[in-house]
């Protein structure tokens, strides 16, 4: 255990390649209201790549259109180095009714494995569940119920779903929210971990400190692409300034966002 209440990071865990990812001309309405326009974004195989922007920017919008979940517009395509591997999702928050008898070891069995949950965690998946819960930290709370821990303890057990199975890319919504500076800790360690794996990560995020400290690239999205480049050329304050502001404005037009 580290100062963090989280194990050590496995050397078991496998080096694995993650895809590319690319938006071309990518747009979403819903009804009448235009949530993306012409998304041009690419995101580097084996990339930290953070996505930040205003509330109602279309963050979570880009997200559920890459996992599948939104109906829209232009070309999505993922470049697998091989065959089309696992995707892992980090919700921003679930919700659980207090009393609901869901213990977070059922949890992680019921979002890891086929065999119902009630039945117990199967044989195949409990290191790795055991392995999870410990790098989050959560080990000595696998008996509570989902509905009695806090935001932070729940952001960190929805983290360690998202590691099973090893995930070639990861798709993270504000999982540092609700966490704590030790929560913290565990998923800068994370992180760091993916990066030495190969995992590609998409990170939508507030803490723009946080994205200068760990993240490779950095997209800004009110609607549109605002920029994307590195943290160093994309976090000044004017672009943050046109990134923040009320009506979103084009600063940038180039599909990487070479700096101006
Ligand atoms: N199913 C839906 N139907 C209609 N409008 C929606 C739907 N889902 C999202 N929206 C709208 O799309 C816009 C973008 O929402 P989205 O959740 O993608 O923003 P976000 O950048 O992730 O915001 P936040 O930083 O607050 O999490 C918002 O104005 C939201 O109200």
């Amino acid at each position: 255990m580290n100062s963090a209440g989280a194990a050590p990071l496995s050397a078991l865990q496998p080096k694995v390649s993650g895809p590319a990812i690319e938006f071309a001309g990518v747009s979403l309405s819903l009804g009448r209201t235009e949530i993306l326009r012409h998304i041009d974004l690419q995101v580097a195989a084996g990339d930290i790549h953070a996505l930040v922007g205003p509330n109602g920017g279309g963050k979570s919008s880009l997200i559920k259109t890459l996992l599948g979940q939104m109906p829209h517009q232009g070309e999505l395509r993922l470049h697998w180095p091989e065959a089309p591997g696992v995707i892992g999702y980090v919700p921003q928050a679930l919700e659980f009714d207090r009393g609901l008898p869901l213990s977070v070891e059922d949890f992680m069995a019921a979002m890891c494995q086929r065999r119902p949950a009630f039945f117990g965690i199967s044989k195949r998946f409990r290191a790795a569940i055991d392995e999870a819960l410990d790098l989050v930290g959560m080990q000595g709370k696998r008996k509570r119920r989902m509905g009695a821990l806090s935001g932070g303890e729940r952001q960190r057990v929805l983290l360690a779903q998202g590691l099973i199975p090893t995930p070639q890319l990861l798709v993270l919504d504000e999982p540092m929210s609700a966490l704590d500076e030790a929560g913290i800790q565990v998923f800068e360690r994370l992180l760091q971990h993916w990066r030495a794996a190969g995992v590609t990560v998409l990170w939508i995020e507030h803490d723009l400190a946080a994205v200068g400290r760990m993240a490779d690239r950095v997209s800004g999205l009110n609607r549109q692409i605002l920029f994307s480049s590195t943290p160093r050329e994309a976090l000044t304050p004017e672009r943050l300034l046109a990134l923040f502001s009320t009506h979103p404005r084009s600063t940038d037009h180039s599909p990487q966002g070479q700096p101006a």
